[in-house]
C-alpha cells in the first residue's frame, strides 16, 4: 500500500486548471495521448464537489473543446498555449499577433524535419510541429535558426508533445487569467497542474502550480508542489488529497 503522501494545500481550493498531454494523459511521452481514466473519474469527482476544472492546453480550440465535453469539465478553457479562451461556446482571442507566417515558413524550409500538427488549419495564433527525423532538441535548435536567419521573431517552445511557434503576446498565464475572470475565481484558491516548461507560465495567473511527477525538471524545481506519481496519477493523487481536506 503506498505511504499516504502530504501534499501543501491552501484551505479552499476553488477551481482546478489542468493541461492536457503529459498530465491527463496515462503518460507524458511524444505520440502518447491515452488519457487516464484515473484523472478523468477524479475531475468528476471534483466537478461534483464544486470545483470547477478548466483546461490549459496547447492544443486547438476544438480539441480542448471536444476533451472537456466528453471529461465533464466545465471549464471556462484555454487553448493554443494561452491565445484563445473557450467559454460555452464563445471563443475568446487573447493574442493580437499570430505566428502563421512563420509556421509557413518552417513548414517550407524544414519539411523533411518536421511534420505539421493536424491542428494546425484549425489554429489561428499559435501552430504545431512534431519532430519527425530529428530529436525534439535539434529540431528545436533548427527552428531557431531558420526563424533567426530570417529575423523573424516569435517565441519557440517545446510541450513534449509538439515544437509551438507562437506570437510574443501567448501565454498560457495570459489565458488562464481570462478564464478566471469569466468565471469569478480568485487565483489564490485554484491550483494549476502541469508536465513541461510551458506550464510555467500559468504561476503568472497568481495560481498555485503543481508539476506531476515526471514533468521537466525546470517546471518541478520553480513549481509550488510536486506530486507524486506520473501524469495522470498524479492528477488523481492531487484531487483526492484536496477532496479528503474537505471532509
Ligand atoms: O499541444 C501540445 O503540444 C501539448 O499540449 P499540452 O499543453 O496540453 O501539454
Ligand atoms: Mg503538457
Amino acid at each position: 500500500m503506498a505511504e499516504a503522501v502530504r501534499i501543501e494545500l491552501p484551505a479552499r481550493v476553488c477551481g482546478l486548471a489542468l493541461d492536457i498531454d503529459g498530465t491527463l494523459t496515462e503518460k507524458k511521452r511524444l505520440g502518447e495521448f491515452n488519457i487516464s481514466l484515473e484523472a478523468v473519474e477524479a475531475v468528476r469527482r471534483a466537478e461534483a464537489a464544486g470545483i470547477p476544472v478548466m483546461l490549459v492546453t496547447g492544443n486547438s480550440v476544438y480539441v480542448v473543446a471536444g476533451v472537456a465535453r466528453y471529461i465533464g469539465a466545465s471549464g471556462p478553457h484555454v487553448a493554443e498555449n494561452g491565445c484563445i479562451v473557450y467559454d460555452n461556446g464563445t471563443i475568446y482571442r487573447v493574442c493580437r499577433d499570430t505566428a502563421r507566417r512563420a509556421a509557413r515558413l518552417i513548414e517550407e524550409e524544414l519539411a523533411g524535419v518536421l511534420k505539421p500538427s493536424w491542428q494546425n488549419p484549425c489554429r489561428l495564433h499559435d501552430y504545431a510541429f512534431i519532430p519527425k527525423l530529428l530529436e525534439p532538441g535539434e529540431a528545436l535548435e533548427a527552428v531557431k535558426r531558420v526563424l533567426s536567419s530570417r529575423g523573424i521573431n516569435v517565441k519557440v517552445g517545446f510541450s513534449g508533445y509538439a515544437i509551438h511557434l507562437r506570437p510574443v503576446d501567448a501565454s498560457k498565464g495570459r489565458g488562464l487569467k481570462l478564464a478566471l475572470k469569466l468565471r469569478g475565481l480568485e487565483p489564490d484558491c485554484v491550483v494549476a497542474v502541469g508536465d513541461s516548461v510551458i506550464d510555467l507560465e500559468m504561476k503568472d495567473a497568481g495560481v498555485i502550480l503543481a508539476a506531476v511527477g515526471n514533468a521537466d525538471e525546470k517546471l518541478k524545481k520553480n513549481a509550488d508542489i510536486v506530486l507524486p506519481g506520473e501524469s495522470g496519477r498524479s492528477v488523481k493523487a492531487l484531487i483526492d488529497a484536496i477532496l479528503s481536506n474537505r471532509g
